[in-house]
Protein backbone atom coordinates (compact mmCIF):
# COMPACT_ATOMS: atom_id res chain seq x y z
CA UNK A 1 0.00 0.00 0.00
CA UNK A 2 1.51 3.56 -0.67
CA UNK A 3 1.18 5.95 1.68
CA UNK A 4 1.22 9.65 1.69
CA UNK A 5 2.53 12.84 3.21
CA UNK A 6 -0.29 15.73 3.83
CA UNK A 7 2.24 17.99 1.28
CA UNK A 8 2.06 15.31 -1.56
CA UNK A 9 -1.78 15.15 -0.66
CA UNK A 10 -2.55 18.57 -1.28
CA UNK A 11 -0.19 19.01 -4.51
CA UNK A 12 -2.18 16.12 -5.90
CA UNK A 13 -5.69 18.04 -4.89
CA UNK A 14 -3.78 21.39 -6.57
CA UNK A 15 -2.87 19.39 -9.83
CA UNK A 16 -6.19 17.88 -10.12
CA UNK A 17 -8.04 21.19 -9.71
CA UNK A 18 -5.74 23.57 -11.20
CA UNK A 19 -3.71 21.57 -14.02
CA UNK A 20 -6.38 18.54 -15.22
CA UNK A 21 -9.60 20.73 -14.19
CA UNK A 22 -11.82 18.98 -11.56
CA UNK A 23 -13.31 21.51 -9.42
CA UNK A 24 -12.15 20.79 -6.13
CA UNK A 25 -16.10 21.30 -5.06
CA UNK A 26 -16.33 17.72 -7.20
CA UNK A 27 -13.38 15.82 -5.51
CA UNK A 28 -15.27 17.12 -2.02
CA UNK A 29 -18.15 15.59 -3.07
CA UNK A 30 -17.04 12.56 -3.97
CA UNK A 31 -14.77 12.46 -0.80
CA UNK A 32 -18.49 13.10 0.95
CA UNK A 33 -20.49 10.11 -1.05
CA UNK A 34 -17.22 7.84 -0.39
CA UNK A 35 -17.32 8.36 3.08
CA UNK A 36 -20.73 8.42 3.02
CA UNK A 37 -20.56 4.52 1.81
CA UNK A 38 -17.93 3.65 4.36
CA UNK A 39 -19.86 5.17 7.33
CA UNK A 40 -22.86 2.89 5.92
CA UNK A 41 -20.73 -0.55 5.93
CA UNK A 42 -19.58 0.32 9.29
CA UNK A 43 -22.60 1.70 11.03
CA UNK A 44 -26.36 0.45 11.75
CA UNK A 45 -27.90 4.20 10.37
CA UNK A 46 -31.68 2.82 10.58
CA UNK A 47 -33.12 4.86 13.18
CA UNK A 48 -29.76 6.40 14.04
CA UNK A 49 -29.10 10.06 15.31
CA UNK A 50 -26.41 10.70 14.07
CA UNK A 51 -24.52 14.11 15.42
CA UNK A 52 -22.07 15.80 11.53
CA UNK A 53 -19.64 17.50 13.71
CA UNK A 54 -17.82 19.91 11.55
CA UNK A 55 -14.50 22.31 11.91
CA UNK A 56 -14.26 25.63 9.28
CA UNK A 57 -12.23 24.22 6.77
CA UNK A 58 -12.30 21.37 3.94
CA UNK A 59 -12.77 18.74 6.45
CA UNK A 60 -15.98 20.21 7.90
CA UNK A 61 -16.70 21.05 4.02
CA UNK A 62 -16.75 16.96 3.79
CA UNK A 63 -18.58 16.17 6.53
CA UNK A 64 -21.22 18.76 5.46
CA UNK A 65 -21.69 16.82 2.22
CA UNK A 66 -21.80 13.38 4.08
CA UNK A 67 -24.55 15.01 6.41
CA UNK A 68 -26.75 16.38 3.75
CA UNK A 69 -26.78 12.77 1.67
CA UNK A 70 -27.61 11.41 5.12
CA UNK A 71 -30.70 13.66 5.52
CA UNK A 72 -31.70 12.63 1.79
CA UNK A 73 -31.84 8.95 3.21
CA UNK A 74 -33.92 10.10 6.14
CA UNK A 75 -31.46 9.82 8.39
CA UNK A 76 -31.82 12.02 11.67
CA UNK A 77 -28.55 14.57 11.62
CA UNK A 78 -27.75 17.33 13.56
CA UNK A 79 -24.96 19.45 12.32
CA UNK A 80 -22.38 21.15 15.39
CA UNK A 81 -20.45 23.57 13.41
CA UNK A 82 -17.12 24.95 16.04
CA UNK A 83 -16.60 28.26 14.25
CA UNK A 84 -18.69 30.91 13.07
CA UNK A 85 -20.46 29.95 9.83
CA UNK A 86 -18.70 33.03 8.00
CA UNK A 87 -15.60 31.79 8.40
CA UNK A 88 -16.39 28.61 6.54
CA UNK A 89 -14.92 29.89 2.95
CA UNK A 90 -14.57 28.12 -0.81
CA UNK A 91 -15.87 24.37 -1.02
CA UNK A 92 -16.71 24.02 2.99
CA UNK A 93 -19.03 27.10 2.63
CA UNK A 94 -21.21 25.82 -0.11
CA UNK A 95 -21.59 22.63 1.08
CA UNK A 96 -22.63 24.09 4.58
CA UNK A 97 -25.10 26.63 2.70
CA UNK A 98 -26.69 23.76 0.83
CA UNK A 99 -27.19 21.85 4.32
CA UNK A 100 -29.09 25.43 5.63
CA UNK A 101 -31.18 24.97 2.57
CA UNK A 102 -32.14 21.58 3.05
CA UNK A 103 -32.58 22.38 7.04
CA UNK A 104 -36.16 23.50 6.11
CA UNK A 105 -37.35 20.20 4.23
CA UNK A 106 -35.87 18.14 7.39
CA UNK A 107 -37.18 19.35 10.33
CA UNK A 108 -35.56 16.40 12.55
CA UNK A 109 -32.40 18.38 11.46
CA UNK A 110 -30.29 21.12 13.23
CA UNK A 111 -27.48 23.17 12.91
CA UNK A 112 -26.00 25.04 15.94
CA UNK A 113 -23.04 26.64 16.32
CA UNK A 114 -20.40 26.03 19.11
CA UNK A 115 -17.59 28.55 18.93
CA UNK A 116 -17.23 28.99 22.95
CA UNK A 117 -17.75 27.76 26.26
CA UNK A 118 -21.36 29.09 26.89
CA UNK A 119 -22.77 27.92 23.70
CA UNK A 120 -20.96 24.16 24.12
CA UNK A 121 -22.70 24.73 27.58
CA UNK A 122 -25.60 25.54 25.80
CA UNK A 123 -25.09 22.78 22.74
CA UNK A 124 -23.67 20.09 25.21
CA UNK A 125 -26.60 17.75 26.20
CA UNK A 126 -27.86 17.95 22.44
CA UNK A 127 -24.47 17.24 20.97
CA UNK A 128 -24.39 14.26 23.64
CA UNK A 129 -27.63 13.00 23.02
CA UNK A 130 -26.48 10.95 19.45
CA UNK A 131 -25.62 7.46 18.54
CA UNK A 132 -22.91 8.08 16.36
CA UNK A 133 -20.43 11.17 15.75
CA UNK A 134 -19.25 12.04 12.37
CA UNK A 135 -16.15 13.48 12.95
CA UNK A 136 -14.88 16.60 10.35
CA UNK A 137 -13.16 19.08 12.62
CA UNK A 138 -9.91 18.96 11.12
CA UNK A 139 -8.07 16.38 8.25
CA UNK A 140 -4.66 16.89 7.11
CA UNK A 141 -4.81 21.11 8.01
CA UNK A 142 -4.39 20.52 11.12
CA UNK A 143 -1.47 22.80 12.05
CA UNK A 144 -1.05 23.07 15.89
CA UNK A 145 -2.24 21.34 19.09
CA UNK A 146 -5.81 21.42 19.41
CA UNK A 147 -6.98 23.62 22.59
CA UNK A 148 -9.60 25.48 23.75
CA UNK A 149 -13.29 24.29 22.51
CA UNK A 150 -11.86 22.17 20.00
CA UNK A 151 -10.12 20.04 22.62
CA UNK A 152 -13.70 20.38 24.70
CA UNK A 153 -15.86 19.23 22.15
CA UNK A 154 -13.56 16.15 20.72
CA UNK A 155 -13.27 15.15 24.82
CA UNK A 156 -16.92 15.57 24.91
CA UNK A 157 -16.96 12.62 21.90
CA UNK A 158 -14.26 10.57 23.75
CA UNK A 159 -16.03 10.59 26.70
CA UNK A 160 -19.29 9.65 25.59
CA UNK A 161 -18.71 6.14 24.58
CA UNK A 162 -20.97 6.24 21.49
CA UNK A 163 -19.61 5.21 17.83
CA UNK A 164 -17.45 7.55 16.23
CA UNK A 165 -16.41 8.16 12.33
CA UNK A 166 -13.89 9.63 11.34
CA UNK A 167 -13.33 11.88 8.11
CA UNK A 168 -10.00 11.73 5.98
CA UNK A 169 -8.43 11.07 9.79
CA UNK A 170 -9.35 11.56 13.12
CA UNK A 171 -9.10 15.37 14.28
CA UNK A 172 -6.34 15.97 16.16
CA UNK A 173 -3.96 13.40 14.58
CA UNK A 174 -0.77 14.91 12.94
CA UNK A 175 -1.77 12.77 9.74
CA UNK A 176 2.53 12.62 8.94
CA UNK A 177 3.45 11.03 12.02
CA UNK A 178 0.36 9.74 13.86
CA UNK A 179 1.39 12.07 17.47
CA UNK A 180 -1.86 12.93 19.34
CA UNK A 181 -1.61 17.09 18.94
CA UNK A 182 -3.04 17.41 22.75
CA UNK A 183 -5.97 15.48 22.42
CA UNK A 184 -7.44 13.37 19.26
CA UNK A 185 -10.56 11.73 18.54
CA UNK A 186 -10.96 7.96 18.95
CA UNK A 187 -12.47 6.79 16.04
CA UNK A 188 -14.19 3.12 15.26
CA UNK A 189 -13.64 3.60 11.54
CA UNK A 190 -11.77 6.40 9.41
CA UNK A 191 -12.46 7.19 5.48
CA UNK A 192 -9.65 8.52 4.55
CA UNK A 193 -9.16 9.94 0.35
CA UNK A 194 -6.93 9.03 -2.41
CA UNK A 195 -4.76 6.96 -0.57
CA UNK A 196 -3.32 6.25 3.35
CA UNK A 197 -1.62 8.89 5.55
CA UNK A 198 1.48 7.99 7.54
CA UNK A 199 -0.68 9.19 10.59
CA UNK A 200 -2.84 6.72 9.92
CA UNK A 201 -0.78 4.07 10.31
CA UNK A 202 2.19 4.58 12.80
CA UNK A 203 1.92 4.91 16.44
CA UNK A 204 -0.58 6.48 17.91
CA UNK A 205 -2.34 7.38 15.36
CA UNK A 206 -3.10 3.55 14.33
CA UNK A 207 -4.89 3.34 17.60
CA UNK A 208 -6.99 6.24 17.36
CA UNK A 209 -8.02 5.62 13.70
CA UNK A 210 -10.44 2.28 13.87
CA UNK A 211 -10.95 0.60 10.60
CA UNK A 212 -9.45 2.26 7.42
CA UNK A 213 -10.89 2.60 4.10
CA UNK A 214 -9.10 4.57 1.41
CA UNK A 215 -11.72 6.18 -0.91
CA UNK A 216 -11.54 7.04 -4.60
CA UNK A 217 -12.15 10.53 -5.28
CA UNK A 218 -11.14 10.34 -9.08
CA UNK A 219 -7.61 12.40 -8.50
CA UNK A 220 -5.69 10.84 -11.98
CA UNK A 221 -2.84 8.57 -11.50
CA UNK A 222 -0.39 10.23 -13.36
CA UNK A 223 -0.80 13.44 -11.02
CA UNK A 224 -1.08 10.48 -7.64
CA UNK A 225 2.68 9.25 -9.59
CA UNK A 226 4.50 12.66 -10.44
CA UNK A 227 4.49 13.03 -6.10
CA UNK A 228 6.75 10.18 -6.11
CA UNK A 229 5.09 8.73 -2.93
CA UNK A 230 8.05 7.25 -1.36
CA UNK A 231 6.01 5.55 1.69
CA UNK A 232 5.25 2.05 1.78
CA UNK A 233 2.75 -0.28 3.49
CA UNK A 234 3.91 -3.90 2.72
CA UNK A 235 1.04 -6.62 2.75
CA UNK A 236 2.20 -10.23 2.53
CA UNK A 237 2.09 -10.87 -1.15
CA UNK A 238 4.53 -7.99 -1.54
CA UNK A 239 6.76 -9.80 0.60
CA UNK A 240 6.18 -13.07 -1.14
CA UNK A 241 6.69 -11.66 -4.27
CA UNK A 242 10.22 -10.50 -3.07
CA UNK A 243 11.26 -14.00 -2.63
CA UNK A 244 12.33 -16.60 -5.51
CA UNK A 245 10.33 -19.41 -5.90
CA UNK A 246 12.31 -22.37 -5.82
CA UNK A 247 13.56 -24.67 -8.78
CA UNK A 248 13.10 -28.25 -8.83
CA UNK A 249 16.77 -28.98 -9.09
CA UNK A 250 17.88 -26.35 -6.68
CA UNK A 251 20.42 -27.62 -4.10
CA UNK A 252 21.96 -25.96 -1.07
CA UNK A 253 24.70 -23.97 -3.27
CA UNK A 254 21.30 -22.09 -4.67
CA UNK A 255 21.05 -20.58 -1.51
CA UNK A 256 24.23 -18.92 -0.71
CA UNK A 257 26.47 -19.35 2.18
CA UNK A 258 26.52 -17.19 4.87
CA UNK A 259 29.35 -16.16 7.26
CA UNK A 260 28.17 -15.36 10.95
CA UNK A 261 30.69 -13.48 12.87
CA UNK A 262 29.54 -13.03 16.97
CA UNK A 263 29.62 -14.19 19.92
CA UNK A 264 31.74 -13.47 23.35
CA UNK A 265 32.11 -14.73 26.93
CA UNK A 266 28.42 -14.71 28.55
CA UNK A 267 26.61 -13.88 24.80
CA UNK A 268 27.41 -17.24 22.81
CA UNK A 269 23.47 -17.58 22.68
CA UNK A 270 23.33 -14.64 20.63
CA UNK A 271 25.59 -16.18 18.07
CA UNK A 272 23.75 -19.59 17.98
CA UNK A 273 20.17 -17.62 17.49
CA UNK A 274 21.81 -15.96 14.79
CA UNK A 275 23.28 -18.50 12.91
CA UNK A 276 20.14 -21.03 13.86
CA UNK A 277 17.73 -18.52 12.22
CA UNK A 278 19.50 -18.10 8.95
CA UNK A 279 19.05 -21.59 8.52
CA UNK A 280 15.35 -21.51 9.01
CA UNK A 281 15.25 -18.77 6.30
CA UNK A 282 16.43 -20.73 3.67
CA UNK A 283 20.21 -19.56 3.47
CA UNK A 284 21.93 -22.91 1.89
CA UNK A 285 25.01 -22.76 4.21
CA UNK A 286 26.01 -20.75 7.83
CA UNK A 287 29.30 -20.56 8.85
CA UNK A 288 30.04 -19.15 12.37
CA UNK A 289 32.73 -17.90 13.50
CA UNK A 290 33.64 -17.69 17.38
CA UNK A 291 36.09 -17.10 19.56
CA UNK A 292 38.04 -20.42 19.96
CA UNK A 293 37.45 -20.99 23.32
CA UNK A 294 33.94 -20.74 23.17
CA UNK A 295 33.72 -23.20 20.92
CA UNK A 296 32.74 -25.88 22.76
CA UNK A 297 30.08 -23.80 24.40
CA UNK A 298 28.37 -22.64 21.08
CA UNK A 299 28.85 -25.79 18.87
CA UNK A 300 26.37 -27.91 21.15
CA UNK A 301 23.98 -24.74 20.21
CA UNK A 302 24.03 -25.01 16.63
CA UNK A 303 23.50 -28.65 14.56
CA UNK A 304 22.84 -27.06 10.81
CA UNK A 305 25.69 -24.36 11.10
CA UNK A 306 29.38 -25.31 10.66
CA UNK A 307 31.68 -23.63 13.40
CA UNK A 308 35.13 -22.23 13.22
CA UNK A 309 37.49 -20.73 15.67
CA UNK A 310 39.09 -17.54 15.58
CA UNK A 311 41.61 -15.68 17.09
CA UNK A 312 40.54 -13.98 20.35
CA UNK A 313 41.33 -11.35 22.71
CA UNK A 314 42.39 -11.20 26.54
CA UNK A 315 39.10 -11.07 27.41
CA UNK A 316 37.48 -13.38 24.98
CA UNK A 317 35.58 -11.59 22.30
CA UNK A 318 37.27 -11.82 18.63
CA UNK A 319 40.18 -10.41 18.29
CA UNK A 320 42.08 -8.28 15.31
CA UNK A 321 44.37 -10.45 14.51
CA UNK A 322 41.43 -12.74 12.98
CA UNK A 323 40.86 -10.74 10.29
CA UNK A 324 43.30 -12.80 7.82
CA UNK A 325 41.26 -16.21 8.71
CA UNK A 326 38.03 -13.78 7.97
CA UNK A 327 39.19 -12.71 4.79
CA UNK A 328 39.75 -16.17 3.72
CA UNK A 329 36.34 -17.01 5.35
CA UNK A 330 34.51 -14.29 3.38
CA UNK A 331 36.20 -16.00 -0.34
CA UNK A 332 33.20 -17.91 -0.78
CA UNK A 333 29.98 -16.61 1.22
CA UNK A 334 27.40 -14.72 -0.37
CA UNK A 335 26.95 -12.97 2.29
CA UNK A 336 28.33 -11.40 6.20
CA UNK A 337 26.10 -11.14 9.50
CA UNK A 338 28.63 -9.01 11.49
CA UNK A 339 27.86 -8.52 15.38
CA UNK A 340 24.93 -10.03 17.78
CA UNK A 341 26.57 -10.87 21.00
CA UNK A 342 30.17 -9.88 19.84
CA UNK A 343 31.16 -7.43 22.33
CA UNK A 344 32.71 -4.23 22.79
CA UNK A 345 36.30 -5.72 23.48
CA UNK A 346 38.87 -2.78 22.15
CA UNK A 347 40.32 -5.37 20.19
CA UNK A 348 37.12 -6.36 18.15
CA UNK A 349 36.31 -2.85 17.32
CA UNK A 350 39.64 -2.97 15.64
CA UNK A 351 38.29 -6.67 13.82
CA UNK A 352 35.03 -4.61 12.90
CA UNK A 353 36.67 -1.77 10.84
CA UNK A 354 39.02 -4.13 9.20
CA UNK A 355 36.28 -6.58 8.25
CA UNK A 356 33.99 -3.24 6.65
CA UNK A 357 37.49 -2.14 4.98
CA UNK A 358 37.89 -5.57 3.54
CA UNK A 359 34.53 -7.32 3.11
CA UNK A 360 33.11 -7.58 -0.51
CA UNK A 361 29.51 -9.44 0.40
CA UNK A 362 26.59 -7.45 1.16
CA UNK A 363 26.28 -7.20 4.74
CA UNK A 364 23.93 -7.02 7.94
CA UNK A 365 25.63 -5.10 11.18
CA UNK A 366 23.67 -5.22 14.25
CA UNK A 367 24.30 -4.74 18.04
CA UNK A 368 27.72 -4.35 19.30
CA UNK A 369 28.73 -4.45 15.33
CA UNK A 370 26.76 -1.07 15.57
CA UNK A 371 28.41 0.60 18.89
CA UNK A 372 31.71 0.20 17.04
CA UNK A 373 30.44 2.33 14.32
CA UNK A 374 28.73 4.41 16.40
CA UNK A 375 32.20 5.74 16.85
CA UNK A 376 33.05 7.25 13.92
CA UNK A 377 30.07 6.65 11.14
CA UNK A 378 31.92 8.15 8.82
CA UNK A 379 33.32 4.47 8.44
CA UNK A 380 30.25 3.35 6.22
CA UNK A 381 31.55 5.13 3.57
CA UNK A 382 34.39 2.94 3.30
CA UNK A 383 32.43 -0.69 3.00
CA UNK A 384 32.46 -1.72 -0.83
CA UNK A 385 29.71 -3.51 -0.23
CA UNK A 386 25.87 -3.02 0.14
CA UNK A 387 24.87 -2.45 4.42
CA UNK A 388 22.44 -3.22 6.02
CA UNK A 389 21.97 -1.42 9.61
CA UNK A 390 19.43 -2.77 12.23
CA UNK A 391 19.50 -0.51 15.66
CA UNK A 392 17.26 -0.30 18.30
CA UNK A 393 16.06 3.07 18.89
CA UNK A 394 19.06 3.27 21.74
CA UNK A 395 21.68 2.11 18.80
CA UNK A 396 20.26 4.66 16.74
CA UNK A 397 20.58 7.61 19.55
CA UNK A 398 24.18 6.13 19.39
CA UNK A 399 24.46 6.60 15.43
CA UNK A 400 23.50 10.09 15.41
CA UNK A 401 23.86 11.60 19.14
CA UNK A 402 20.81 11.87 19.47
CA UNK A 403 18.58 11.00 22.24
CA UNK A 404 16.16 7.97 22.30
CA UNK A 405 13.48 10.34 23.03
CA UNK A 406 14.34 11.99 20.06
CA UNK A 407 14.70 8.84 17.27
CA UNK A 408 11.17 7.89 19.10
CA UNK A 409 9.30 11.03 18.02
CA UNK A 410 10.92 11.34 14.72
CA UNK A 411 11.61 7.93 13.66
CA UNK A 412 10.87 8.15 10.00
CA UNK A 413 12.88 11.35 9.32
CA UNK A 414 15.37 10.10 11.61
CA UNK A 415 16.03 6.60 9.48
CA UNK A 416 15.28 7.98 6.28
CA UNK A 417 17.94 11.08 6.71
CA UNK A 418 20.71 8.36 8.42
CA UNK A 419 19.86 5.85 5.23
CA UNK A 420 20.15 9.10 2.88
CA UNK A 421 23.64 10.24 4.44
CA UNK A 422 25.61 7.37 4.93
CA UNK A 423 23.83 5.32 2.01
CA UNK A 424 22.91 2.34 4.09
CA UNK A 425 19.65 0.48 4.46
CA UNK A 426 18.77 1.24 7.65
CA UNK A 427 16.22 -0.76 9.48
CA UNK A 428 14.98 1.08 13.05
CA UNK A 429 13.93 -1.63 14.82
CA UNK A 430 11.03 -1.05 17.50
CA UNK A 431 6.77 -0.82 17.49
CA UNK A 432 5.97 -0.71 13.34
CA UNK A 433 9.99 -1.26 12.43
CA UNK A 434 10.63 0.93 9.65
CA UNK A 435 13.32 0.30 7.21
CA UNK A 436 14.64 3.21 5.09
CA UNK A 437 16.91 3.04 2.13
CA UNK A 438 19.57 5.00 0.84
CA UNK A 439 16.89 6.90 -2.19
CA UNK A 440 14.39 8.27 0.33
CA UNK A 441 12.11 5.35 0.24
CA UNK A 442 10.77 4.16 3.64
CA UNK A 443 8.63 1.04 4.26
CA UNK A 444 6.40 0.60 7.65
CA UNK A 445 6.49 -3.11 8.91
CA UNK A 446 2.69 -3.66 9.80
CA UNK A 447 3.51 -7.22 11.41
CA UNK A 448 5.31 -7.87 15.24
CA UNK A 449 3.90 -7.58 18.25
CA UNK A 450 4.85 -6.28 22.23
CA UNK A 451 5.53 -10.28 22.80
CA UNK A 452 8.26 -9.79 21.21
CA UNK A 453 9.87 -7.40 23.75
CA UNK A 454 12.31 -9.23 25.30
CA UNK A 455 16.23 -10.53 24.77
CA UNK A 456 17.53 -12.33 21.74
CA UNK A 457 14.73 -11.33 18.75
CA UNK A 458 17.22 -8.99 17.37
CA UNK A 459 19.68 -11.49 16.55
CA UNK A 460 17.15 -13.44 15.36
CA UNK A 461 16.09 -11.00 12.92
CA UNK A 462 19.90 -10.36 11.77
CA UNK A 463 20.17 -14.14 11.17
CA UNK A 464 16.94 -13.96 9.05
CA UNK A 465 17.83 -10.71 7.00
CA UNK A 466 21.28 -12.19 6.58
CA UNK A 467 19.44 -15.66 5.14
CA UNK A 468 17.74 -13.37 2.53
CA UNK A 469 20.90 -11.98 1.75
CA UNK A 470 22.65 -15.17 1.04
CA UNK A 471 19.69 -16.18 -1.31
CA UNK A 472 20.93 -13.21 -3.68
CA UNK A 473 17.38 -10.81 -2.48
CA UNK A 474 18.87 -7.26 -3.09
CA UNK A 475 19.65 -5.83 0.22
CA UNK A 476 16.06 -3.82 0.45
CA UNK A 477 14.27 -6.65 -0.15
CA UNK A 478 16.14 -8.73 2.18
CA UNK A 479 15.44 -6.55 5.42
CA UNK A 480 12.18 -5.78 4.50
CA UNK A 481 11.38 -9.63 3.92
CA UNK A 482 13.73 -10.34 7.08
CA UNK A 483 11.24 -7.70 9.45
CA UNK A 484 8.38 -8.94 7.81
CA UNK A 485 8.59 -12.39 8.22
CA UNK A 486 10.29 -11.66 11.92
CA UNK A 487 7.58 -10.02 13.11
CA UNK A 488 4.71 -12.64 10.99
CA UNK A 489 6.50 -15.09 13.34
CA UNK A 490 5.90 -13.28 16.48
CA UNK A 491 2.44 -12.61 15.31
CA UNK A 492 1.90 -16.28 14.86
CA UNK A 493 3.09 -17.37 18.28
CA UNK A 494 1.30 -14.24 20.06
CA UNK A 495 -1.68 -16.18 18.93
CA UNK A 496 -1.04 -19.35 20.95
CA UNK A 497 0.95 -17.37 23.60
CA UNK A 498 0.21 -13.55 24.26
CA UNK A 499 3.74 -13.17 25.36
CA UNK A 500 6.29 -15.27 26.78
CA UNK A 501 7.22 -17.10 23.73
CA UNK A 502 11.24 -16.54 23.66
CA UNK A 503 13.84 -15.97 20.28
CA UNK A 504 14.39 -19.42 20.26
CA UNK A 505 10.75 -20.29 19.92
CA UNK A 506 10.52 -17.68 17.48
CA UNK A 507 13.65 -19.70 15.61
CA UNK A 508 11.69 -22.93 15.08
CA UNK A 509 8.23 -21.04 14.00
CA UNK A 510 10.39 -19.43 10.74
CA UNK A 511 9.00 -22.17 8.57
CA UNK A 512 5.41 -22.12 9.79
CA UNK A 513 5.99 -18.24 9.21
CA UNK A 514 7.27 -18.44 5.77
CA UNK A 515 4.35 -20.90 5.09
CA UNK A 516 1.24 -18.28 6.24
CA UNK A 517 3.44 -16.04 3.81
CA UNK A 518 3.21 -18.37 0.95
CA UNK A 519 -0.46 -19.35 1.69
N1 LIG B 1 -7.78 15.04 -1.96
C1 LIG B 1 -8.16 15.13 -0.72
O1 LIG B 1 -7.59 14.56 0.22
C2 LIG B 1 -9.33 16.00 -0.39
C3 LIG B 1 -9.44 16.40 0.92
N2 LIG B 1 -10.46 17.15 1.33
C4 LIG B 1 -10.62 17.48 2.71
O2 LIG B 1 -9.84 18.65 2.97
C5 LIG B 1 -9.24 18.49 4.25
C6 LIG B 1 -8.14 19.48 4.41
O3 LIG B 1 -8.84 20.70 4.46
P1 LIG B 1 -8.16 22.04 4.98
O4 LIG B 1 -9.14 23.11 4.77
O5 LIG B 1 -6.81 22.16 4.36
O6 LIG B 1 -7.90 21.83 6.52
P2 LIG B 1 -8.74 21.18 7.66
O7 LIG B 1 -10.20 21.15 7.28
O8 LIG B 1 -8.11 19.90 8.04
O9 LIG B 1 -8.48 22.24 8.84
C7 LIG B 1 -9.48 22.94 9.36
C8 LIG B 1 -9.11 24.37 9.62
O10 LIG B 1 -8.71 24.40 10.98
C9 LIG B 1 -7.61 25.25 11.16
N3 LIG B 1 -6.77 24.62 12.14
C10 LIG B 1 -5.74 23.79 11.93
N4 LIG B 1 -5.20 23.37 13.11
C11 LIG B 1 -5.92 23.96 14.08
C12 LIG B 1 -5.87 23.92 15.50
N5 LIG B 1 -4.97 23.17 16.15
N6 LIG B 1 -6.77 24.66 16.21
C13 LIG B 1 -7.69 25.41 15.56
N7 LIG B 1 -7.82 25.49 14.19
C14 LIG B 1 -6.93 24.77 13.48
C15 LIG B 1 -6.96 25.37 9.81
O11 LIG B 1 -6.54 26.69 9.67
C16 LIG B 1 -8.06 25.02 8.83
O12 LIG B 1 -8.58 26.19 8.32
C17 LIG B 1 -8.86 17.05 4.23
O13 LIG B 1 -8.54 16.54 5.50
C18 LIG B 1 -10.10 16.42 3.64
O14 LIG B 1 -11.03 16.12 4.63
C19 LIG B 1 -11.39 17.68 0.35
O15 LIG B 1 -12.62 17.88 0.85
C20 LIG B 1 -11.58 16.72 -0.80
C21 LIG B 1 -10.30 16.36 -1.43
K1 LIG C 1 -11.44 14.49 10.90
Amino acid sequence: MIIVTTRQMQQMDKNTIESFGIPGRVLMENAGRGALETLSDHFDLKGARVAVVAGRGNNGGDGFVIGRYLMEMGVSVSFFLLSNPNRVQGDAGVNMNLVMDLLAEHSQSQFIEITDKESLEAAGEILQDHDLFVDAIFGTGLNADVRGIYRDVIELINDSGKAVFSVDIPSGINADTGAVCGVAIQADATATFAFAKAGHILYPGNFHTGDLEVIDIGIPGHIAKAQSPDIFLPESHDIADLIPARNFNAHKGSFGHLLVLAGSPGKTGAAALCANAAMRTGAGLVTLGVPETLMPVIEPMVMEPMTTALAQTPSGGLSATAVDDITALLADKAALALGPGIGTDPGTRELIKGIMAIASVPMVIDADGLNCIAENPDILGTVKAPVILTPHPGEMARLTGKTTADIQQNRMETARNFAEKYKVILVLKGAQTLVACPDGAVSICPTGNPGMACGGMGDVLTGMIAAFLAQNLPPESAALAGVYVHGLCGDLLAQDYAFGFSASDMVANIPQALKTLFS
